[in-house]
């Protein structure tokens, strides 16, 4: 058993239906009950770790076999001599298989069932949530949601066996009222849903045990972590002989007016990323004098109307759309046509997605040998498929998914566990980042840093670059228990570049 986070390899997700499949076809090649044990067992090492000794460990357990772990675990724990309140919300004689025999062994062992809910726990009380883990095929109802109320309004710290009762392991959203756990001890396979959406907020601090069980099932997705951005910055080390044509051209095109920070933000954020040269090109001439006033010397500017001539683009990495207003528009279709390598970001996606005429550009793209990298927040991914915010959030890797197909781009679905898709490629999620990017200008600063690594990096596969330059973002804003300014973030990420 381990804590998850953060992560350094990256980590296959399997959602429920390989993860059905990997437990039958473990559980096949094992004694009967064996998993149930072995995941009952982790759960009790994990609660009497997180309780203290003289703390009521209090149970709640389900229908079905997240019901079982929670009863093994109760049988340990009595064993141990723990303080336990256990209370089983389900028709004994109904319990699966596997919860049936622990709800046998559990009894034998001289725990009692209680059988009616009554939660009244203490401050410093561990909570064990075994309601509902990945069987869960419907909002919660009576006493099963009375319970999760309950458990989320008690004042004890809360582990939830397997996932948080009402969140979906295979998207991350909760389905009805879900239970916000402090801890989450995922058995067997890490689920997607962990880790984007909901997940990373109703999970608390994520631990797995694999029971022992290796998988051979191909991943649904990944989980990317510091070796990304390990190998990226091992690969490009600057060596001795480099001068700054050595680490490419950036064009920043955005900044409409009122809005001429997201240009300083973007085209600070390739500069600090390591970009060679960086041109600001700001679509008013307020966005332009802000850039010469912004305290960045090192930036160039470039006249709109030098987008017209297509060798401004060919040879650059162009981020475009950063506080792009109406005003992008105009410029998109040269910038779709010629731009070598593309970030389009914001208002450039807001653009693309009223009209049919710049998506048939941006398709063609791909056939044209160039490369594209969409960055849209789920407001903007929800224009550019024509559906709502929450549908993107319902799923957030299909979403994504459906974007990279439709567009033939990489795409990056930001937000709480951003998710990484490009056509045909098992899709990643960031494993970094936190509740501090959420302020303005923290996806200005993404998209003008993994322009500047791009632009240093023009073969690198978009689906590994925009993976490390996720998790640089992410991992310059772990730790940070408030906001994060954007303008800051951009110093913090400066900060982790290799020695
Ligand atoms: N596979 C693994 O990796 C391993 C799995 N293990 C453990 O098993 C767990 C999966 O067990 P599971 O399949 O029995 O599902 P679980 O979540 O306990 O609940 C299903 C029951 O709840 C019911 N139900 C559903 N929604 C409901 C609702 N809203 N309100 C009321 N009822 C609802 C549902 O009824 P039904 O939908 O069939 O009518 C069914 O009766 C897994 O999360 C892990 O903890 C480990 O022991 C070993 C390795
Ligand atoms: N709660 C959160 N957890 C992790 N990352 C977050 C969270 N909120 C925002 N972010 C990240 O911050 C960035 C915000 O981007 P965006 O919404 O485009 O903001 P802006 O338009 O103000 O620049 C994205 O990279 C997103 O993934
Ligand atoms: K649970």
């Amino acid at each position: 058993m381990h804590k998850v986070l953060p992560v350094t390899q990256r980590q296959p997700l399997l959602n429920v239906a390989h993860s059905r499949q990997l437990e039958a076809q473990a559980a096949a090649a094992l004694p009967a009950h064996t998993l149930m044990a072995r995941a009952g067992l982790a759960v009790a090492k994990l609660a009497h770790a997180l309780a203290a000794p003289e703390a009521c460990i209090w149970i709640v357990c389900g229908p079905g076999n997240n019901g079982g772990d929670g009863l093994i675990a109760a049988r340990w724990l009595h064993q141990a001599g723990r303080r336990l309140r256990v209370q089983c919300l389900a028709d004994l004689s109904r319990l699966p298989a596997d919860a049936a025999w622990a709800a046998a062994a559990a009894h034998a062992a001289g725990v009692t069932l209680e059988r009616s809910l009554e939660l009244d726990c203490a401050a410093g009380d561990l909570l064990i949530d075994a309601l509902l883990g990945m069987g869960l095929s419907r909002p919660a109802e009576g006493l099963l949601a009375a319970a999760i109320t309950a458990v989320n309004r008690s004042a004890a710290t809360v582990l939830a066996v397997d996932l948080p009762s009402g969140l979906q392991a295979d998207t991350g959203q909760a389905l009805g009222e879900a239970l916000r756990a402090d801890h989450s001890l995922s058995l067997l396979s890490l689920k997607p849903g962990l880790f984007t959406a909901q997940g990373r907020a109703l999970c608390g601090t994520l631990w797995h045990d694999d029971l022992g069980v290796v998988s051979p099932i191909e991943a649904d997705a990944w989980l990317s972590g510091a070796q990304t951005l390990q190998a990226w910055q091992t690969r490009h080390r600057r060596t001795a002989d480099s001068h700054k044509g050595s680490f490419g051209d950036v064009l920043v095109v955005g900044g409409a007016p009122g809005m001429a920070g997201a240009l300083q933000l973007a085209a600070g954020a390739a500069l600090s990323a390591g970009a060679g040269r960086v041109y600001a090109c700001g679509l008013d001439d307020g966005a332009n004098v802000g850039v010469i006033r912004c305290g960045r010397a090192e930036l160039m500017h470039c006249p709109p109307e030098r987008l017209a001539q297509p060798e401004s683009q060919s040879q650059a990495t162009v981020v475009a759309g950063c506080g792009g207003g109406a005003a992008i528009t105009p410029l998109l279709p040269n910038l779709l046509r010629h731009a070598a390598r593309l970030v389009l970001d914001a208002d450039g996606l807001n653009a693309v997605a009223a009209s049919t005429d710049l998506q048939a550009l941006l398709r063609q793209r791909a056939s044209a040998g160039q490369s594209s990298i969409l960055t849209p927040h789920p407001l903007e991914a929800a224009r550019l498929l024509g559906i709502s915010t929450s549908e993107v959030q319902a799923d957030r890797l299909h979403s994504a998914q459906l974007l990279a197909e439709g567009f033939a781009a990489t795409v990056i679905l930001k937000g709480s566990g951003s998710v990484i898709a490009s056509p045909s490629t098992t899709p990643s999620i960031n494993s970094s980042g936190s509740a501090a990017l959420a302020t303005p200008g923290s996806g200005d600063v993404l998209a003008g840093w993994l322009g500047g690594m791009w632009a240093q990096a023009e073969e690198q596969p978009t689906q590994e670059l925009a993976a490390a330059a996720c998790y640089w973002h992410g991992l310059a804003a772990d730790g940070w228990a408030g906001p994060l300014r954007a303008s800051d973030l951009i110093e913090q990420m400066a900060a982790h570049h290799g020695r």
